[in-house]
Formats: C-alpha cells, sequence, structure tokens
C-alpha cells in the first residue's frame, strides 16, 4: 500500500473511532478503549524490539513505571505542566531504555531476557519498598491530569487522545520500520555478524529499539498515572511485563499490525476476566505457551498468507543500467599486511605473515585446508583481532577498528558458509548493503522527511542495477533463503557490492558451485573488476584461480610461502609440495596440476 493511502486509512480509522467512542454513553467501556490504547503504546514499541529487533525483554513493567512515576513526582513535587510533564516521562523512559540497552551488548537471547527481568523486579522493588520516594503500596495522590482548555480531560477527550497517540506511533513506526532502520534491525534478528559486515552499528541499533520500546512504554505508563490521578506498587508487575511481550507475540511479532490485533484481543478478554484475577493469569500463561507452540507468527502470521501479495519481478523499465562503475579504480597500492601472527592458543592460523594488494587486481589467496585463509580475511575485515602485526587500508590502521567501520572504510566480503538474511527478500538483502552509505538519520527516517525519501529511492534503484549485474534481477522480491544455493551466493555477492567496496574480500566464491557455475562466476568478477573494484578472493578452484587472478598469495600452516603471478606460483616448488605433499588430498593435487 502507497504511504500516502495507508496514511488516509490511518486517518479515516481513527477519526470513525473516535465518532463511535463519542456515542458511547458509558464510562466503563470508555475505560476499555483507553485500556486498550495504552497497551497498544506499550506493544507497537515492544514489537520494534522483539519483532524486529529481536531483543527479549521482559522488564517492560519497570519502562511503564518509569513513565508514570516521572508524571508523578514531577506533577506533584514541582509545579510542572501536566503536558510538559508527559515530554519529561518520554525522556527518562528514554534514559531508563538506554541503561537496559547497555548489557545488550554483553549477552544475548535467554540472557538478556535475564537481565531485563532483573531491571523490572528491581524496579518493582524500587517503588514498592523506597515508601518516602514512590509511596510504596500506599502510592501517589493528586497528579495532575492532562488538561484541555484549563479543565481536566473528561473520559471522552482522554479516549480520542489515546487514539490520536495511537495512530502517531503508528504511522511514526512505519515510517521507521519501512526503511533503513527497519531493515537493520531485522538483519540483527537474523545475523549480527552479517549485518555488522554490511556497515550496520549493531549496538546502536539496539539501543535505538531499546530506547523505541522504552519511549512508548512510558508514555503508556504515564497517561495511565495522568488519568486515574494516581500511582502505587500495585501497578507495576512482572505480570504486566508478560503482558505486554504477550500482547505482541498473540497479535505478531514482526508484523505492523500484530500489536493491535493482539492489544484488542487480549484487552477484550482481560477487561471480560477482571473478576477472576487467578484466571486472568491462567490465560496469559496458556496463551504465551500456545501463540509460542502453535502460532509462531502469532494471529496475524496465521492470516498473513491470505493477504500476502504474489512476488513479482520488478519491470525492466524501473531498473536502471548494469552499473559500470562501483568502486574508484584506479592504480597503487590499496591494502598492506605487515607482520600479522594470530594465535589461537596453539595454533597458529597466520605467521608474520606480510603482503601487499595493488588496486585494480584481482588477488587470490590460496592454501591446503587450515592453512590460515579464512582467519586471515577475518582479521582484515575486523572480526578478529591480529595478535600481532598491522593491517593498513588506504593508509589507514584496521585492526582494532569495529567490523562496521571496516565496510565503510570500503571493504565488502561474503562469508565461506553463507550470511544471507534469508527471511528478507533479496532485494532488502542488497539494500541492506547500502546502509552504511545512506545518509537518512533516525529522525528523517521517523518523520519521513525528503532526505530519507530520496535515499531509500536511490538505494533501491541502485540494488535493482546491481541484481542486474549479477543476474537476478528476476528473483528480486522472493525470499533469500527459499534460492538455490548457486544463486544465494550471487546475493551475498550483490550485497557486498552494494557496500560499495574498493576491496572486495570473497571467501571461497565458488563453494558449491558446478563447473558451468564456477566458470560464470569467473567472467562476473573479471566484469566486477572492470567496474572499478579490487578483489581478494580465497579458492579452492585452481582453474578459476589461476584463469582469472593477476596476483596469488600462498599460505601454509599461516606461513606465506609464495607470491606472484598465477604461472610463477604454479611453479613454485614449496607450492607444489605444500599441495602435493604425501597426505594432502588427491583432487587438490590434480586440481593444481591441471590448473
Ligand atoms: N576461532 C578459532 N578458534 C580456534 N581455532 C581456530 C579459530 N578459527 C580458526 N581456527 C583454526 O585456525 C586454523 C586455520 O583456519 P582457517 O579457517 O583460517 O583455515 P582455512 O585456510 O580458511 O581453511 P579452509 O580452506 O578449510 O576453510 C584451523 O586449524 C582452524 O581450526
Amino acid at each position: 500500500m502507497k504511504r500516502s493511502q495507508h496514511l488516509v486509512g490511518v486517518l479515516l480509522a481513527a477519526a470513525a473511532l473516535v465518532g463511535i467512542t463519542s456515542l458511547f454513553g458509558n464510562d466503563y467501556y470508555l475505560r476499555i478503549v483507553f485500556m486498550m490504547c495504552v497497551y497498544y503504546l506499550c506493544a507497537a514499541g515492544m514489537n520494534v524490539l522483539v519483532g524486529y529487533a529481536g531483543q527479549k525483554s521482559l522488564g517492560q513493567a519497570g519502562l511503564f513505571a518509569a513513565g508514570a512515576y516521572a508524571v508523578a513526582l514531577l506533577t506533584t513535587r514541582t509545579e510542572m505542566n501536566p503536558w510538559l510533564a508527559l515530554v519529561a516521562a518520554a525522556g527518562i523512559s528514554a534514559v531508563c531504555g538506554v541503561l537496559i540497552a547497555l548489557p545488550s551488548l554483553r549477552v544475548k537471547g535467554p540472557y538478556l531476557a535475564m537481565v531485563t527481568l532483573a531491571f523490572g523486579i528491581v524496579v518493582e522493588k524500587l517503588v514498592g519498598e523506597w515508601t518516602d520516594v514512590f509511596g510504596g503500596a500506599q502510592g501517589i495522590y493528586g497528579i495532575k491530569a492532562l488538561t484541555w482548555d484549563g479543565q481536566p480531560l473528561t473520559q471522552l477527550q482522554w479516549v480520542w487522545l489515546g487514539i490520536g497517540l495511537c495512530a502517531l506511533a503508528h504511522l511514526l513506526l512505519r515510517n521507521l520500520l519501512e526503511g533503513r532502520f527497519g531493515r537493520a534491525l531485522l538483519s540483527l534478528q537474523a545475523d549480527e555478524i552479517a549485518s555488522s559486515s554490511v556497515g550496520v552499528r549493531v549496538y546502536r541499533a539496539k539501543v535505538i529499539a531499546f530506547v523505541v520500546a522504552a519511549v512508548t512504554c512510558g508514555i503508556a505508563g504515564a497517561l495511565v498515572a495522568q488519568q486515574n490521578q494516581y500511582i502505587n506498587s500495585d501497578f507495576i508487575t512482572f505480570h504486566l511485563s508478560i503482558f505486554i511481550l504477550l500482547l505482541v507475540l498473540f497479535g505478531g511479532a514482526g508484523s505492523q499490525y500484530g500489536p493491535l490485533v493482539g492489544t484488542i484481543v487480549l484487552t477484550a478478554v482481560d477487561a471480560a476476566l477482571a473478576r477472576w484475577p487467578s484466571a486472568q493469569h491462567f490465560l496469559y500463561g496458556f496463551l504465551l505457551l500456545f501463540a509460542l507452540y502453535v502460532m509462531p507468527g502469532g494471529v496475524t502470521g496465521l492470516f498473513s498468507k491470505w493477504f500476502r501479495r504474489s512476488a513479482e519481478a520488478p519491470e525492466p523499465s524501473k531498473a536502471a543500467a548494469v552499473p559500470t562503475r562501483i568502486g574508484p579504480g584506479g592504480q597503487g597500492e590499496l591494502l598492506v599486511v605487515q607482520g600479522v601472527t594470530k594465535n589461537f592458543g596453539g595454533v597458529k592460523p597466520a605467521q608474520n605473515v606480510s603482503f601487499r594488494l595493488q588496486r585494480g587486481h584481482i588477488h587470490a589467496l590460496i592454501g591446503p585446508n587450515g592453512a590460515g585463509k579464512s582467519t586471515m580475511i577475518n582479521m582484515l575485515t575486523g572480526l578478529i583481532d591480529p595478535t600481532e602485526g598491522s593491517i593498513q587500508f588506504l593508509g589507514q590502521e584496521v585492526s582494532g577498528r569495529p567490523v562496521h567501520s571496516i565496510c565503510c572504510m570500503g571493504m565488502g566480503r561474503t562469508f565461506q558458509n553463507l550470511r544471507l538474511f534469508a527471511e528478507l527478500s533479496v532485494l532488502d538483502n542488497v539494500m541492506l548493503g547500502r546502509h552504511s552509505r545512506m545518509t537518512n538519520g533516525f529522525f528523517a527516517s521517523l518523520f519521513h522527511l525528503p532526505n530519507a525519501k530520496r535515499e531509500e529511492a536511490a538505494t533501491r534503484a541502485r540494488a535493482l542495477q546491481l541484481l542486474d549485474l549479477v543476474g537476478l534481477l528476476h528473483l528480486a522480491h522472493h525470499p533469500a533463503g527459499s534460492l538455490p544455493y548457486g544463486l544465494q551466493r550471487r546475493v551475498e555477492l550483490a550485497r557486498a557490492l552494494a557496500t560499495e567496496p574498493q576491496l572486495l574480500l570473497l571467501d571461497e566464491p565458488a563453494a558449491g558451485l558446478n563447473p558451468q557455475e564456477t566458470a560464470e562466476l569467473g567472467q562476473l568478477l573479471l566484469r566486477i573488476g572492470k567496474c572499478g573494484v579490487s578483489i581478494l578472493m580465497v579458492e579452492h578452484h585452481m582453474d578459476l584461480v589461476m584463469s582469472i587472478s593477476d596476483h596469488v598469495i600462498v599460505l601454509d600452516y599461516g606461513i606465506k610461502i609464495a607470491e606472484g603471478k598465477p604461472a610463477e606460483v604454479q611453479a613454485n616448488p614449496r607450492v607444489v609440495e605444500a599441495y602435493l605433499g604425501v597426505d594432502e588430498p588427491e583432487e587438490e593435487q590434480h586440481a593444481l596440476c591441471a590448473a
């Protein structure tokens, strides 16, 4: 659906809801709709964290408390305007979001969930036990309600405000998730290493997800406190954290409408069972298990296949011409590796290795299995730090830099074992490669400012060009994981090219390819080289290496034993010995001899 159509749809739906709720004469029903709005805010933010970034949080009650107690303290202990206090509560919750995100740098999965759970418990205890400040079970009375025209909002006005905030949250989050940030968050969930290798700042992206979830949850808490004009520790329970998680998982994590569906269904169930709290708790536990085991995609996941449009290839007119220039080309030294050593305990996959790579050349790094080739690529791209030595790319030291920063400097890579974002489309995978080259920031994306719009369109066009280059334009909308292995390798290649590398590092690009696919790959690499990209490939297919390389480096047990033109290397006795050693597999001997 086009953005303008969606905007009109959301505004009409919000206006209809405002109209319908105006007909409610009963405060009880208005209260239920208000709570739906509050829970939707929590769920919409939580969806960014759980459904997109794949970070599990069991501490949202703590963030709800941050917003609620922030407005409580600011409006009872100071003379702050209640609207200003609401904004301040959002800011305080954002800070708490950063705090709760800090451990995500070190721990993942269930361990991160435990840390967030601990955060929730600490806040629950804090507001329950520190009675001087938070009032404990007695709570804080006299919180100033939001006002309109000098008067506190009526029940109906609270509902209207809630509907307005939900529509705004939905629109803003859609802007955020349908562009650069949404793709980056989804890539985190799929594979953090691949994500950083295309230039995503993994930790920053996680913090953004935590902060978004914290702000929406904090605003929800503040609204509840201001509407009740009262808050106490009974509101802040582990049960609330589970309920917020359930809203997302039940409705459909990672779906933009999942939180809405989850909120409407579960808040209605919650209201229906209000008189039987123990039945409520039992039902939540049951629904959580049900959602996890029976419908991992939630309610929206069950129905999504009915609404999914068939994947169509982009029209040729929409894809511009195949690129003739990707890197800057030119001549001179690109990479200087000097005295690099790597020790994994007793294993030494690199021992005092030095070599230089020239611009505009195709270089090959070869050697028997276990020689240390992949370790070298991983050191060049920042995945592994060398124990000793220096790696200079474009005159700047690379070792010690984070992976995303090395990608930004101009090194793109593929992996020995494919690391695609399998659930994302082929096009999204390649657009992710452009992440570090896009300049629209968080707020430009959130408000869909003109530069975000421009960047998105340019990125899409470039990704289509690159797909055309690798011959995959017709598969642009297919999930990357559904393609045959050989084509997935091409997707990874296009994704690496999308980072606009000056040096492209390919770790066994022909692994798993048949002879015809290998020959086609050779032609493609020559074509990429002509687009101004220098290449360093690790490869076992000697035919490919010898036919397209300008320069070959040979490693054996972590030691560089030879380098030079393919013919020189082929004739080098040390190389022959390394490959033809009595213990080496026969096929490698044949391969080298044949080449
Ligand atoms: N993280 C690690 N911890 C310990 N040892 C490692 C680690 N990574 C690699 N090694 C060891 O370093 C040596 C070199 O491995 P590497 O994968 O770099 O070799 P390779 O030349 O790429 O081999 P292949 O051609 O089989 O992929 C191997 O003995 C390997 O077991």
